[in-house]
């Protein structure tokens, strides 16, 4: 029986503490030019509509604010999934789990995974990815050229040297892969790896890299939270409320 053509899935991490960022509780509940962070992550995919098959996002088990951050998800096509753990590739290893039993997704289908913390990512930049991925034999991920002159450090805060940045990238999200690929690779990577790629990389492969935006950073400090409202205001055209 031939398999039948495969379908993208979306799994947003979003079990994080957000311990870096200053916040009272997890940073992705923070509200952010008038609504929660998350919830402008989610209008990203949903703005996609039909070409994805389910849009997952995976909390923490014991997660008592997602049903009052976001009311009335999951709605048609998405899945709330209680399978979040310790660190983001537990989260996104048992997502995986969950949305292979709950949402029926096979091990051929595609998954791009996006942190709830990038939250001004753009339609556009998810098709670019898709276009630049959904034929390729691995998969890839949205990166950006390195844009300042990189220095190494000593162990005392002084500059070791400054590093060729002609080859350096660095990593945002999504990241596209088959999803029983991406199972096979975070089982035998483990915790050890702080995104998708690098467990694909430790299966010897080389993902694609696809340029994406400055502006898809992930908010990780008390300072971005003011940046990146001051993006979603100047994208909607209204004053800063
Ligand atoms: N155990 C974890 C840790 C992180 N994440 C998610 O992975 C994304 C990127 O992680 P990061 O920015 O490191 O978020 P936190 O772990 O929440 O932040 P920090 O490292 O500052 O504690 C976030 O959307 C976060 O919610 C997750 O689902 N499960
Ligand atoms: C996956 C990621 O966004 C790629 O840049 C990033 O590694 C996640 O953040 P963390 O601080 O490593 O958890």
């Amino acid at each position: 029986m031939p398999l039948p053509p495969p379908r993208l899935f979306v799994l947003i991490p979003c079990a994080g503490t957000g311990s870096r960022s200053g916040a009272a509780g997890p940073k992705q509940y923070e509200p952010l030019a008038g609504r929660p962070l998350v919830a402008h992550t989610l209008d990203v995919f949903r703005a996609l509509g039909d070409r994805l098959a389910a849009i997952a996002l995976v909390v923490a088990p014991q997660d008592e604010r997602i049903a009052q951050v976001l009311p009335g998800f999951p709605g048609p096509g998405e899945w709330l999934l209680r399978a979040g753990g310790a660190t983001r590739a537990q989260s996104v290893a048992q997502g995986l789990g969950a949305l292979r039993e709950q949402a029926g997704a096979l091990p051929h289908d595609w998954v791009l995974v996006h942190d709830a913390a990038r939250c001004l990512l753009q339609p556009t930049q998810v098709d670019a990815l898709i276009g630049a991925c959904e034929h390729d034999a691995v998969g890839g991920l949205l990166a950006l050229p390195l844009p300042d002159t990189l220095k190494a450090a000593t162990a005392d805060g002084r500059v070791a040297g400054t590093v060729t940045r002609a080859d350096k990238w660095l990593a945002q999200t999504p990241q596209m892969f088959r999803i029983g690929l991406l199972q096979e690779a975070l089982a035998r990577m483990g915790d050890a790896v702080t995104d998708e790629s690098s467990a694909i990389e430790g299966l010897g492969l080389t993902p694609r890299l696809v340029p994406g935006s400055a502006q898809n950073f992930k908010v990780t400090f008390p300072e971005d939270f003011a940046v990146a409202a001051a993006v979603l205001v100047a994208r909607s055209g209204t004053a800063m409320p």
